[in-house]
């Protein structure tokens, strides 16, 4: 759990946020102290008068955990620190001479039932020795509960990635803002439950966590077309289209399933229309009043999907661009797409968008914003820590789903659930991508485990419930 629609902002922001509030006159003693009392607490919530240790590193993070531990043990509980260094100068080594309470190097430390770990923040963190790694992972197997300070020690703020550390936390204390960490990577599993505490630090980012959206009731004068009319292309597999176009059902006022359909099927609401050449698929798209166009889902990477996708690339609809869609541009998909002048949203898992950009070049944030510039499309780059990127350089972080997701058609779902959104045409193109990605994983937790697609299916309408 993340907070949701708050920013989210680089380690290197985060810092020139903080310089920023130094320069109109702030003192970083007072900062400090604001932040380790945010710390305790939430310390004092979970810690139930369990014996605390508290892990206090060389840097800033550890003046927090020294701060953390003073007002802990005024609060009668029972608090020994584990140093690892020397704080530095400045407000951690103040904090460092305010503490009087029992305090051991962290190599002898022993594990207590509270542990708060205030080693490593967003500094520069190093992959711990291997004699201090094992200390720490005997800390933290030995605690009932570890509550992080600011971000868990070890972890890289920007990627999210784990450097080898044994911290996993229970719940994250996020100061001043969210970071890449609580969103996306190892990071999602290392945090924790991440609470985020105001310490009066403004700070502005184009990137966001996900928030529940705002959808309006259709109007008094609604029609199916006003509501938005969705086609799906069919392909060799016909099944993964039909996902698609009955999520689309969810919320479209018109829906249409184009392929070699040769019965009509469940749901009858959905009109199957037969094109299976290039003419009556030009025929049919042919049509000003749709609203958008999913297409890839079990398309099949033939010649004939190749000329259903060459066809559908060159009308003047906004494209849902999904599954073998993708594969069949490949890394053609930034020069063939960006001289699309109509809207076109990629959903990518992260094989097919590493086939399009290239698997290397920064943290999944960075990859996805840059895939979206060179392409301009929205990407909405899926996973347990879903990233969508406008080509603006606009962020969306979406980790609201479930794990029980990671099954098949689940992603036919959600091309069709953006289908809708987009189609409605009452949302930005990145509004309605937010809009498809928070339905999707409000519906998955709304069916609770084990589920499959079409469960989720029908968990949408409840979903969008929610959000009127
Ligand atoms: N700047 C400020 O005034 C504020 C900062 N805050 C805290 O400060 C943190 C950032 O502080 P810093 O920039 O000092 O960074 P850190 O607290 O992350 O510490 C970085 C230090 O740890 C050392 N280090 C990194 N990896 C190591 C390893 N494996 N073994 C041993 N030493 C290692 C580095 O050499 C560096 O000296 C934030 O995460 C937050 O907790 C808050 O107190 C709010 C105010
Ligand atoms: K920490």
């Amino acid at each position: 759990m993340i907070p949701p629609g708050v920013p989210v902002v680089s380690a290197a922001a985060m810092v020139a946020a903080e310089q920023a509030v130094f320069a109109a006159g702030a003192s970083q003693i007072e900062l400090m102290e604001r932040a380790g009392t945010a710390v305790a607490r939430e310390a004092l919530r979970f810690a139930n008068q369990r014996p605390v240790l508290v892990l206090a590193g060389p840097g800033n993070n550890g003046g927090d955990g020294y701060v953390a531990a003073r007002l802990l043990e005024e609060a009668g509980l029972d608090v020994t620190v584990a140093t690892m260094g020397d704080a530095k100068a400045g407000a951690a080594a103040h904090m460092r001479s305010r503490w009087e309470g029992r305090t051991v190097a962290l190599e002898d430390a022993a594990p207590r039932a509270f542990l708060v770990d205030g080693l490593l923040g967003i500094g520069k963190a190093r992959p711990f020795t291997p004699d201090l790694g094992d200390r720490l992972r005997t800390l933290v197997e030995g605690a009932q509960f570890v509550l992080s300070i600011d971000i868990p020690s070890g972890f890289d703020t920007d990627s999210g990635d784990d450097l080898g550390s044994p911290v996993t936390a229970d719940r994250t204390v996020a100061l001043g803002a969210l970071k890449p960490v609580h969103c996306i990577g190892d990071g999602l599993a290392g945090c924790g439950a991440v609470m985020l505490a105001d310490i009066g630090i403004p700070v502005e980012s184009a990137w966001h966590s996900l928030a529940r959206p705002a959808l309006a009731r259709p109007s008094a004068r609604a029609n199916k077309y006003s509501r938005g009319l969705v086609v799906v292309i069919e392909g060799e597999m016909p099944g993964a289209a039909r996902l698609s176009a009955c999520a689309a059902a969810s919320g479209a006022g018109y829906v249409i399933l184009a392929g070699d359909t040769a019965s009509d099927g469940q749901p009858h609401a959905i009109v199957r229309r037969r094109v299976t050449t290039p003419e009556t698929m030009t025929e049919l798209l042919d049509d000003s009043r749709i609203g958008a166009v999913v297409v890839g889902p079990g398309l099949g990477r033939g010649q004939n999907a190749r000329r259903m996708l060459d066809l559908a690339l060159s009308s003047s609809h906004a494209l849902i661009l999904d599954g073998d869609a993708l594969s069949l541009l490949g890394t053609d998909a930034g020069a063939r797409l960006s001289d699309r002048r109509a809207p076109k949203v990629l959903t990518p898992h992260s094989g097919e968008f590493d086939r399009m950009f290239g698997p290397g070049g920064g943290s999944k944030i960075e990859r996805t914003i840059a895939g979206a510039k060179e392409s301009g499309a929205h990407i909405i780059h899926k996973g347990g820590d879903t990233v969508i990127a406008a080509p603006s350089g606009e962020v969306i972080l979406g980790a609201n789903g479930s794990p029980w997701l990671s099954t098949a058609g689940t992603g036919d779902v959600l091309a069709g659930t953006l289908a809708t959104q987009l189609a409605g045409g009452a949302l930005s193109h990145l509004e309605a991508c937010e809009a498809a990605v928070w339905l999707h994983g409000r519906a998955a937790q709304l069916c609770g485990p084990a589920f499959h697609a079409d469960d989720l299916i029908a968990n949408l309408p409840r979903a969008i419930a929610e959000c009127l």
